[in-house]
C-alpha cells in the first residue's frame, strides 16, 4: 500500500499541504520566497506534486522543477527547511518515522534539479 493510501488519500493529503505550508510561511528563512506567489495555485501545484511523492494517482503536469525555481537561486538551507517543514507536517500526522524517511529521500532526488537554478 502506497503511503498515499495509508495517510487515507486526497483529503488527507489536502489537510498535510495546508499544514505543511502553515510552517513554511513562518519561517523566515523561506518566507519571503513566498511573498509574490498565487498560494491557491501553487497549494494546488504542491498537492498534486506530494500525492505524487507519496505514490498517489495524481499526475503532476506543471513545469519542470528546474523551470519552477528559475531565477530563485535557492540553496541547500532552503532545501532542508522545506523539506523539515514536510517532515514536521507528516509527524503531525502521525506517519511513522521510517515512511517519512522514504518521502524525503525521494524528495532528495529533485536537489539537483531545484538548486543553484
Ligand atoms: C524537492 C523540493 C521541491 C519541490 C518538489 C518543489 C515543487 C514545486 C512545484 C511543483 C512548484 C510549482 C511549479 C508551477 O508553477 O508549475 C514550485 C514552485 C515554487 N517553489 Fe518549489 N519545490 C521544491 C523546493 C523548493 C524550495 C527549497 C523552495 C525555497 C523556498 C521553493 C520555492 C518555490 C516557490 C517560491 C515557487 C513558486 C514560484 C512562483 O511564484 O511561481 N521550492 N515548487
Amino acid at each position: 500500500m502506497s503511503l498515499y493510501e495509508k495517510l487515507g488519500g486526497e483529503e488527507s493529503i489536502s489537510a498535510v499541504v495546508e499544514n505543511f505550508y502553515t510552517r513554511v510561511l513562518a519561517d523566515d528563512i523561506v518566507n519571503k520566497y513566498f511573498a509574490n506567489t498565487d498560494m491557491d495555485k501553487q497549494r494546488r501545484h504542491q498537492s498534486a506534486f506530494i500525492s505524487f511523492a507519496l505514490g498517489g494517482p495524481k499526475q503532476y503536469s506543471g513545469k519542470s522543477m528546474e523551470k519552477a525555481h528559475e531565477g530563485m537561486n535557492l540553496q541547500p538551507e532552503h532545501f532542508n527547511a522545506i523539506a523539515t517543514h514536510l517532515s514536521a507536517a507528516l509527524a503531525d500526522f502521525n506517519v511513522p518515522q521510517e515512511d517519512i524517511d522514504a518521502v524525503i529521500n525521494k524528495i532528495a532526488t529533485l536537489k539537483d534539479a531545484v538548486l543553484y537554478k
